[in-house]
This record gives structure tokens, C-alpha cells and sequence, in this order.
């Protein structure tokens, strides 16, 4: 090829680059991949709905989905990730030619899991919400919300609370319900009660995840499963049963693929069982404390800089705590959060 003169190919993958101001090396050409360039229609945005080893379900702007090559510059793809690809032409000699991911764009925010193997892997892509579910039965868990606070926090995705099974309640018990989850309408979470049963609270719940990818997580039985099914489209709804029950026939400790949902009032959600119950073990002291975000006013004033803000002298969020300012409840459950934490990275690091 003479110098200095690109192939037609090349024009329009550096075109897109400047367009969508995409990862230089994305743009480098796969020759290994021994894909024939010809089989490919003109670059378009997409979204990834799901990653199968090699190949990724991408979804294009018209809603069209088509299974995907990765090219292999294309270093790491997830459910959600946003991309450049091209669909697949279908030729008479190759009708099942597939469509290829070119590039990816730079994602808003990434969720990880820590892996044996690799230390941390990403799960999934451009969350824009964590929706936090809880639910009256089994009993409301202030601790477990911060955990998911802390991840959310930690993130830096919007966290929703949501408490589920109101049904269940009388209206004594829901008053009192209220002014316990108060404490986090007071530091600027937004706290919605619902019911899938009745479907009290779902219109105000769908007009929370419009325009925006969301995901539920939340212990087992608060009732992930039963909102999903008032949220999404049958069809949806039929791929999502299908995605669980494998993971039962696989057994508890088997994490299997993200995947991409469209609710049917409008807004996206990115499901799979690792997702729901996402842990805290990878995460630091620092970061455990910053998730706590009405703290971040008297870290750091301290009278010891080493203040365990436990019974050290002159402690700014002790202080901060008996003259109301931070709710009692959350200090306490970032003490107990802290030393699970602790234990547990012992525990890791006695088995090496
Ligand atoms: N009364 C009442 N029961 C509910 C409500 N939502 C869910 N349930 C019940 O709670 C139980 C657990 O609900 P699931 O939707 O399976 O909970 P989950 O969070 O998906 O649980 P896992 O799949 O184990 O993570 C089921 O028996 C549901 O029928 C509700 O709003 N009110
Ligand atoms: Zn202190």
C-alpha cells in the first residue's frame, strides 16, 4: 500500500474516532481476526446487551439486535458498555455472517467484582442507578442499606432506596417505618415505598427509572424478582426467568453473564445474580468512611489524625453524633461495617 494513503476503511474508522473521540488504540486494524472488512455495513452506535466469551448481542439505535464478532483490540467489553460496530451483511455464501465491535466508548462508571483470578473484574457498564431494594419482611436492615450505599458511594452512582411490601404494614407500623428511613430523606437520598403486590408506589418508582440505566440489588427475598415482572415486558420478562433458573441449575457460587433489559414505561436495567448481590470485601477503610457521606464534614477534624472514632478524646464525629447532627443507627452500622471488613481481609490473608 502506498505511503500516506489510507484504504476506504481506515478513512471511516478514523472518522468515527473523531466523531465519537474514541481510545486511539480501538482504532487499530485487527489482522489476526481475519474478518473481511466487506462483510460489514457502515459503523454505528450501539449498546451491549450482553458478552458471550468472543462475542457480544449488540444492540444498534434502531432497536435492531445482532450477535457480534469482538475485535481483538477491543480489550475489554461488558453488558452496557457503549460501541461502535458494524451489523453483518448477509451474503448468500455466508448467511450466517455476523455483525463486529469496533471500538468502545468511555465509560461513565463500571461495576466490579472481585475475581480469584484476575483481583477485580468489570461486571457491567454506564449504571447510571443503584436501586436499593429492602423490604419490611424479611425485617428492614438499616445495615444493609449502607452496605449498598457505601458501593454506590464508592462508585459514584446515584444510589434509590426502595422499600418494598408495604402491603404488610398497618398504618401505625408504616409510620413508624417512615421516620426510621427518614434519616436518609435527611441526608438527600431519595426513599420511595412501594408494593409489586398492590402497585402502590410503581408509577412514582417508573418515572424514577426513566431515561436512565439502572440495576436492583438487595438481599435475597425483599422481592427483586416480583418488582421486575411488574417493570418489564413479557418478553423481557421470560429472558430474565430464564437467566435465573440457570444460575440455579448451576449452582449458588456460578456467576452468569449480565444482561440489558428495556422497562416498559421507558429506562434500562442491567440484571444477573453476581449484580443483585454485589459485595463489599475489595472495598478500603477510606472508602467505607467517604460512603458515609454525611461524615465527610468532620473527617479529618479530629483531635488524633488516627482518631478510630470509636472512644479517642476530642472525636469531631463522636461530637457530631451526640449533638444529633449524624444519626446514631449509620454510625453504628459504619463501625460494624468496618470491623466485617477488617475480618474478613484477615481471613483472606491467613489463607494465603
Ligand atoms: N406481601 C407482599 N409480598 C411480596 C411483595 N413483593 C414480593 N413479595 C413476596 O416475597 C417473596 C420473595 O419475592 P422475590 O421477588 O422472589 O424476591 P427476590 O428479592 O427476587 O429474591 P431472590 O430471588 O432470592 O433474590 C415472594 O413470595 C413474593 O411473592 C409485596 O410487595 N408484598
Ligand atoms: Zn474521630
Amino acid at each position: 500500500m502506498k505511503k500516506n494513503k489510507l484504504s476506504k476503511n481506515q478513512h471511516r474508522r478514523i472518522q468515527a474516532h473523531h466523531q465519537y473521540r474514541l481510545h486511539p488504540t480501538s482504532l487499530t486494524d485487527d489482522k489476526n481476526n481475519q474478518l473481511d472488512d466487506a462483510q460489514f455495513g457502515e459503523p454505528q452506535q450501539g449498546v451491549v446487551i450482553s458478552r458471550f466469551g468472543q462475542h457480544a448481542d449488540v444492540e444498534g439505535h434502531q432497536g435492531q439486535q445482532q450477535r457480534c464478532h469482538i475485535r481483538r483490540n477491543v480489550l475489554s467489553l461488558v453488558t452496557g458498555d457503549r460501541v461502535i460496530w458494524r451489523p453483518g451483511i448477509p451474503r448468500q455464501e455466508n448467511r450466517n455472517v455476523k455483525g463486529i465491535v469496533e471500538a468502545v466508548h468511555e465509560r461513565k462508571s463500571v461495576l466490579t467484582r472481585p475475581d480469584f483470578y484476575d483481583g477485580i473484574k468489570p461486571m457491567a457498564a454506564n449504571i447510571d442507578q443503584i436501586v436499593i431494594v429492602s423490604a419490611v419482611i424479611p425485617d428492614l436492615s438499616l445495615n444493609m442499606i449502607d452496605r449498598y450505599l457505601v458501593v454506590s458511594e464508592s462508585l459514584n452512582i446515584k444510589p434509590l432506596l426502595l422499600l418494598n411490601k408495604i402491603d404488610l404494614l398497618t398504618p401505625n407500623e408504616r409510620k413508624k417505618i417512615n421516620l426510621r428511613l427518614n434519616i436518609y430523606r435527611n441526608i438527600h437520598y431519595t426513599v420511595l415505598e412501594v408494593s409489586a403486590q398492590t402497585g402502590e408506589g410503581i408509577a412514582d418508582l417508573q418515572a424514577n427509572l426513566l431515561d436512565r440505566v439502572s440495576i436492583f440489588s438487595g438481599q435475597s427475598g425483599v422481592g427483586k424478582s416480583s418488582l421486575l415482572n411488574t417493570l418489564l415486558p413479557p418478553t423481557e420478562q421470560q429472558i430474565l426467568v430464564e437467566a435465573l433458573s440457570e444460575k440455579s441449575a448451576l449452582g449458588q457460587h456460578t456467576t452468569t453473564t449480565s444482561r440489558l433489559y428495556h422497562f416498559q414505561q421507558g429506562g434500562d436495567l442491567i440484571d444477573s445474580p453476581g449484580i443483585r448481590e454485589f459485595g463489599l470485601w475489595h472495598l478500603t477503610q477510606e472508602q467505607i468512611i467517604q460512603g458515609f457521606i454525611e461524615f465527610r464534614d468532620y473527617v479529618g477534624h479530629c483531635k488524633f489524625r488516627d482518631c478510630a472514632h470509636i472512644d479517642d478524646p476530642c472525636c469531631a464525629l463522636r461530637d457530631a453524633v451526640q449533638k444529633g447532627h449524624i444519626a446514631k443507627e449509620r454510625f453504628d452500622n459504619y463501625h460494624q461495617i468496618l470491623s466485617e471488613i477488617t475480618l474478613k481481609g484477615k481471613k483472606l490473608f491467613n489463607q494465603d
